[in-house]
């Protein structure tokens, strides 16, 4: 694990999302160049969606055909539900680049090959993510009581130390049935991004930045093994000590 991080502080999110996606796609590419794929896993939410939304305006050197796409974690509902990530990514973007469909690995949706037994739509995608898995970017938008994928305060998901993917039924926030990465895979990541925006999440960017438990603050639990960048503004910024 490495203290690399940096705090980006801008004057609002569409700010935000705008230097977030051009640096995404410079990463991407620099991926591609120096291994031949790049490697992420997408996050929901409104900046993470926005992100995407920005790629497909403009993506710069990124070769869409040579990335391997994951999510952080799913709701695990009908695959035409609004609420599906992978649904929001695919309008966002991925519907409008021309990436490689056997590199889009989607969590299974309820109803889909595994139906709506949850823990065998888990194990198959824990089959994929396993822990040789090392994402380019792994990216995070939070919740204003810290979570980060599915990662809820207080929770066996949370504490999981091992177990690359697991199963969420009772989720905090509904819907109460999700698939989430863990932190053993999150931090195996070389760069852990989080999207944070709004005065309801400052309690918790400020929590991340004292260190706090990741079983208080989940969000205190996820770093990239080289860099750790939170792209926030000005009010989600608001608790943070002055540097
Ligand atoms: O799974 C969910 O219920 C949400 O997707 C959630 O995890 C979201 O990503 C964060 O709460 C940040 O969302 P915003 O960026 O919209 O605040």
């Amino acid at each position: 694990m490495t203290d690399r991080t940096e705090r980006l502080i801008f004057d609002s999110a569409s700010e935000l999302v705008s230097t977030a996606a051009a640096r995404f796609a410079a990463t991407v590419a620099t991926a591609q160049r120096e291994r031949g794929l790049a490697t992420v896993a997408l996050t929901g939410g409104s900046n993470g969606i926005a992100l995407l939304r920005a790629l497909a305006v403009d993506s710069g050197a990124v070769d869409w055909s040579r990335i391997e796409i994951y999510w952080g974690d799913e709701r695990f509902v009908p695959a035409d539900d609004p609420e599906r990530n992978e649904l929001q990514a695919r309008e966002a973007l991925l519907d409008h680049v021309a990436v490689d469909p056997a590199r889009v690995h989607a969590i299974p949706a309820s109803d889909g090959a595994f139906g709506d037994d949850i823990d065998a739509a888990m194990r198959d995608y824990r089959r994929l993510v396993c822990h040789d898995t090392v994402f380019d970017v792994h990216l995070l938008g939070m919740g204003g009581e810290g979570h980060v994928n599915s990662l809820f305060p207080h929770t066996d998901a949370t504490a999981e130390d091992d177990l690359t993917v697991v199963a969420v039924t009772d989720s905090p926030k509904p819907p109460p049935r999700r698939i989430t990465l863990t932190f053993p895979v999150i931090n195996a990541s070389r760069e852990v991004w989080f999207l944070v925006s709004g005065a309801e999440k400052a309690e918790a960017v400020a929590a991340a930045a004292a260190a706090a438990s990741r079983h208080d603050w989940p969000c205190a639990g996820a770093q990239g093994t080289e860099r750790t960048v939170w792209f926030l503004d000005r009010s989600a910024a608001a608790d943070l000590p002055l540097s």
